[in-house]
């Protein structure tokens, strides 16, 4: 369903060119859920707007559907992307705007008549259970409805694919675990093929079938969530291995108790 060959893109910096994404190849099945996880900085997001091309290539092959979106016309791939959803760390949603005209939104760009626009917009916010906060404003949503109403808006134009980044980093961890379920019932029940980008394990282990793990550009493992829980798979990475024991090491000098310095204090300043 996406076939991403030999992607690259390199930045143009104030220290020369910077190559944020190097070579990636990944294969997502459809109807699958995509992981991709690293530490900051891997080229996480790179990669995750490299399919829609948000950001385009410098070079490589991103085809979605059977079709390479590196060669469509400007009119073409702005049709294409109506078929790929996309949600955000911090929601992107417009404040002055209700809920209900924020998904609206998604489908005026796509061409749908001003009567249709609500009808389906409604339909949409339903699927995330927030119908009854159609005619509210962002700011009185908490963080959890509001990346609702995102996810409600990128499903309005009825994609194939939903892309996420970093989509539960800016909710607690009660909130992650609401929007994780509405996105895993939203892929089993629409059968949306879905990739998440992510630097925690634990949003993996919830959600993903496939993981690929990035680093300095490159997607340098590659596992099943399957291998994982049957514990068959073997890192062959350090930071694969790193992500997988998803340990917290700190690295603090012990001191001696009653040496003058508070461990709070150590971490702040030690
Ligand atoms: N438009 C840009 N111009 C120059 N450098 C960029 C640009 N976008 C990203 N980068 C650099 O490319 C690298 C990869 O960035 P990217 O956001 O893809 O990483 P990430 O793994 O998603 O990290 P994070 O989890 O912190 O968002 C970073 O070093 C970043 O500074």
């Amino acid at each position: 369903m996406i076939t991403l060959r030999d992607v690259t893109t390199v930045f143009s910096t104030p220290t020369g060119p910077y190559t944020a994404v190097d070579g990636a190849h990944l294969e997502i099945p459809a109807g699958s859920i995509q992981g991709i996880i690293g530490f900051s900085g891997a080229g996480k997001s790179t990669l995750l707007r490299n399919i829609n091309l948000l950001e385009r290539p410098t070079s490589g092959q991103v085809v979605v559907g059977g079709t390479d979106l590196t060669e469509l016309s400007v009119e073409e791939l702005r049709r294409a992307r109506h078929g790929i959803g996309m949600v955000f760390q911090n929601f992107n949603l417009v404040n002055n705007l209700t809920a209900a005209k924020n998904v609206e939104l998604s489908l005026k760009f796509a061409g749908v008549a001003g009567t249709e626009r609500r009808r389906r917009a409604l339909e949409a916010l339903a699927i995330v259970d927030l119908a009854d906060k159609a005619d509210s404003y962002p700011a009185a949503l908490s963080g959890g409805q509001k990346q609702r109403v995102a996810i409600a808006r990128a499903l309005a134009t009825e994609p194939a694919v939903l892309l996420c980044d970093e989509p539960t980093s800016a909710v607690d961890p009660r909130t992650t675990t609401s929007v994780l379920q509405y996105l895993a019932d939203i892929n089993r029940d629409l059968g949306i093929t879905t990739v998440i980008v992510t630097h925690e394990m634990n949003v993996v282990r919830a959600l993903a079938d496939h993981v690929a793990v990035m680093e300095a550009g490159r997607i340098v493992e590659r596992f099943a969530l399957a291998e994982l829980e049957a514990g068959t798979f073997t890192p062959a990475t350090a930071i694969g291995a790193h992500l997988v024991a998803d340990e917290i090491v700190l690295d603090r000098r012990r001191t001696p108790v009653g040496a003058g310095v508070t461990p709070g204090e150590e971490a702040h300043h030690g």
